[in-house]
């Protein structure tokens, strides 16, 4: 299908009101759109349901599902132009803004030196006027100034308007395959050959990883942890380890996400302290933002390579069952005339409120970037 037919149908889609969901894997070249028939707001119930799945911070059983059975599924090519790119960023956050949150990061480093918690992830959302908001617009800035990222727009009459670029996978599953990304710590991008990180970063960023690791530890029978990588997204870098692992047999979904889910990448540790902490300390509710969002146990059959003797092996070629989930970061909501931009970051014992204030606005310029 040529973009322009693909558009289209999306545009066609959103103005009758109903849900969609249009996005492009990291580094990929192509788009999918799933296209709900009807506009009924389905959830999943144990995670074995099959289609895209967009998951709250807070619940995971208030997880939406667009289901693949009654969906039309669409692919095109990113050959769209890249229009109208936006060189200079709105600047709408204020004093009173500044603030709030140095007096929130003041509090969390507070109750991490009383040993109430080691790491904290303290957010904050911040509206912006705009002058009549066209998701699809702003969903091919988003592919074509983020390649590495997961971009996407979703639609629910029911539930509301997301679009966002995450550089975070929260876990890819294939057959037994299992990876998961532990992704914290983040300083911008100044284009120099070598990135010094300092010790704070690699704590918070070394938390996440240990997390996600104990947290494994009951569902597979290897693993592996690659070394820590810098990695750039947009205007930022960030610290990332990938963590491989073979899934021991008929572990369902639900039992996974349910450990890993909201991971200190975005909550904090340990979990339960830090996702009441959040709950009682943020004065806005995340909803979506560090939530998670993708393919739900798609099908994917391993495509034989070229050659005769691989004709006979097409005909035992196995589907496997694919899930590729990426955290809610580098998000935003339409409502309205407003885009809400939601940014947060991690706080440990030796974090300095001003500089937390400045990561969120560095931050905040990834979405700002792309709306005008
Ligand atoms: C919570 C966010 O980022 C997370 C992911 C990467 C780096 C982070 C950090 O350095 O604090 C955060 O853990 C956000 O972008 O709103």
């Amino acid at each position: 299908m040529t973009s322009n037919e693909f558009f289209k149908r999306i545009e066609t889609q959103y103005q009758n009101n109903l849900p969609f969901v249009v996005y492009r894997k990291p580094n990929e070249t192509s788009v999918f759109a799933m296209l709900q028939k009807d506009d009924k707001l389905h959830f999943t119930s144990n995670f074995t349901e099959k289609g895209f799945v967009f998951s709250p911070f807070e619940n995971i059983n208030e997880s939406v599902i667009i289901p693949t059975e009654v969906s039309e599924y669409l692919e095109s090519e990113t050959d769209f132009p890249d229009l109208n790119v936006v060189e200079n960023s709105i600047d709408s956050s204020n004093t009173s803004e500044e603030n709030h949150h140095i007096k929130l990061v003041e509090k969390s480093v507070k109750a991490i030196k009383n040993g109430a918690f080691k790491k904290v992830v303290v957010s904050r959302a911040e509206a912006i006027k705009l002058d009549e908001p066209n998701p699809l617009l702003i969903f091919k800035r988003l592919v074509h100034k983020y390649k590495s990222a997961f971009a996407y727009c979703w639609f629910h009459p029911k539930v509301g308007l997301w679009l966002g670029a995450t550089p975070e996978t929260l876990m890819k599953i294939e057959g037994a395959n299992f990876s998961i990304m532990a992704l914290a710590g983040t300083q911008e991008y100044k284009r120099v050959s070598k990135v010094v990180w300092q010790d704070k970063e690699k704590e918070e960023q070394q938390f996440v990883t240990d997390f996600i690791v104990e947290q494994l530890k009951p569902w597979v029978s290897t693993y592996k942890i690659s070394d820590v990588e810098t990695v750039k997204a947009g205007n930022l870098l960030h610290l990332k380890t990938m963590i491989n692992a073979r899934l021991k047999p008929e572990i369902p979904l639900k039992n996974i996400i349910e450990s890993i889910h909201p991971t200190p990448a975005v909550c904090g540790l340990p979990k339960a302290e830090t996702k009441t902490f959040i709950l009682e300390n943020e004065n806005y509710n995340r909803e979506f933002y560090t939530g998670f969002l993708g393919e739900l146990n798609f099908e994917t059959i391993a495509k034989p390579r070229s050659g005769r003797r691989n004709i006979e092996n097409r005909a035992y070629a196995i589907p496997k069952k694919s899930t590729q989930l990426y955290v809610n970061l580098r998000c935003m909501q339409i409502q309205n005339n407003n885009a809400i931009v939601y940014v947060g970051g991690g706080i440990t014992e030796t974090s300095v409120p001003e500089n937390e204030w400045q990561e969120t606005v560095f931050k905040s310029k990834v979405i700002k970037n792309v709306l005008s």
